[in-house]
């Protein structure tokens, strides 16, 4: 079911296998919302990298999360962002284009991120980098407008769970440095 568009940005985060783009469709579609693909935003050196199985460092993703930021900075409006958004200086970057910005993280272990990953041959990420994303992962739970979500609940469960939180929790407050 389509409801009233709610003016939100949020972006879903997490690991790899972890289920942003899963949520991201289906969370999109239920809040009315255009839906953008981090992972299409990466440079193709990115994604050579990752198919070669080497793990992204900072400067690989400080392009990609600028362009991320221009984009979610072009839709007031709302959207929902599938990112990593693995530390906490990424999602500052996103939050500073973006002010109110929200983030849902699906949490899961390694085993089972390893399994989701390893089950979906073809794609550009191969299981032998889900230990890097742990190692890279910096826990956003305690940080304002973020939404954890245990990422083995059935996805409409997810939907329901981030619906709910958009239109009863406000949007965080940014904070701003003088
Ligand atoms: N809540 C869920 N319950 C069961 N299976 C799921 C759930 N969410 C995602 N999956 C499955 O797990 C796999 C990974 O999901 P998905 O591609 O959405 O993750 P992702 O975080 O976008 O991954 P990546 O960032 O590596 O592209 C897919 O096979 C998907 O169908
Ligand atoms: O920050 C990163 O290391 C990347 O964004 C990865 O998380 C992948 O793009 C994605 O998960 C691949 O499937």
């Amino acid at each position: 079911m389509t409801l009233n568009p709610v003016p939100t940005r949020l972006v879903v985060m997490g690991v790899a296998g972890c289920g942003k783009s899963s949520l991201g469709q289906h969370g999109a579609r239920a809040l009315g919302l255009p839906l953008l693909e981090g992972d299409d935003f990466h440079p193709a050196a990115n994604v050579a990298k990752m198919r070669s199985g080497i793990a992204l460092s900072d400067d690989d993703r400080a392009a990609w999360l600028d362009t991320l930021a221009e984009q979610l900075a072009l839709r007031p409006e709302g959207v929902v962002l599938t990112c990593s958004s693995l530390k906490r200086r990424y999602r500052d970057r996103l939050r500073a284009a973006a002010p109110g910005l929200r983030f849902v993280f699906l949490q899961l272990t390694r085993e089972q991120a390893r399994e989701r990953v390893a089950t979906r041959p073809g794609h550009l990420f191969p299981v032998s980098l889900v230990d890097s994303q742990f190692e890279a992962l910096e826990d956003p739970s305690a940080e304002p407008g973020v939404l954890a979500l245990d990422a083995m609940r059935p996805i409409p469960e997810l939907v329901s769970a981030v619906a709910q939180w958009v239109r009863s929790a406000p949007a965080p407050r940014q904070e701003v440095k003088a």
